[in-house]
């Protein structure tokens, strides 16, 4: 049976902040640190065996990915790495602190921007500190400026299709260690919810998220596996 775990990275620097982080390529807290780990133990003491690992271009995803890998004795599983799982891009929201946007634009606003599913923030402006167009590992992309949960799923998509689907199929144990929104995407996509639906789904850090698939890949299971962190979760059927 193919197994997928959803692992959000631990807890980030912005996280803590409380910034509007998107591709900015900030770092774990010690505390992101220690759930990635723990996310690891709790991997190894259900008995998974992850054959094959994907995760996105920034360093919070990477480095949860192989403090959970590590923490489950499976340093040598392979790992693809893909700008496609990245987090949802800011746009010009990139770097603000969510309180203060939201005491400048208001609440609504504010949560129009974090949790509509098609509306996305303003575009991020040209000769910003945060374009990320020079930067290598996006070297042939078609970068966007802005992203809302539509278009993100948009990207997330044909590599979810392209490389993570075949793995499944082949009846890997497979996991993804990427960011709220790119899991979102995925999770919107393999339990068929509504538009509305997904933004109700909120996805805790560095916690992994185990789903049974039958042979179309459709879930018969879903659970945390550190259910004193865990979030409710799409009905099955
Ligand atoms: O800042 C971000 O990039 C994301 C994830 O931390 O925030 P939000 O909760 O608004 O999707």
């Amino acid at each position: 049976m193919p197994t997928l775990v959803l692992l959000r990275h631990g807890q980030s620097q912005w996280n803590l902040e409380n910034r509007f982080t998107g591709w900015v390529d900030v770092n774990l807290t010690s505390e992101g640190e220690a759930q990635a780990t723990r996310g690891g133990e709790l991997i190894k003491a259900e008995g998974i065996e992850i054959d094959k690992a994907f995760t996105s271009v920034l360093t919070r995803a990477i480095r949860t990915c192989n403090l959970a890998l590590e923490a489950a004795g499976q340093s040598f599983v392979p790992v693809v790495k893909d700008w496609r799982l990245n987090e949802r891009h800011y746009g010009g929201l990139t770097g603000l602190d969510k309180a203060e946007t939201a005491a400048k634009h208001g609440e609504d606003q504010v949560k129009i921007w974090r949790r509509s599913y098609d509306v996305p923030p303003p575009p991020l402006e040209s000769g910003s500190a945060y374009d990320f167009k020079g930067d290598r590992r996006y070297a042939g992309a078609d970068l966007p400026d802005t992203e809302s949960l539509k278009t993100t799923l948009d990207r997330v998509m044909p590599f979810w299709t392209g490389d993570i689907v075949p793995a499944l199929k082949a009846g890997d144990t497979v996991l993804v260690a990427a960011h709220g929104n790119s899991i979102r995407a995925v999770l919107k996509s393999l339990f068929d919810l509504s538009e509305e639906a997904i933004l109700e789904v909120e996805v805790p850090t560095g916690n992994p998220l185990v789903v049974k698939l039958d042979d179309n890949l459709k879930p018969v299971s879903a659970k945390y596996l550190d259910t004193a962190r865990a979030n409710p979760l799409p009905t099955i059927g």
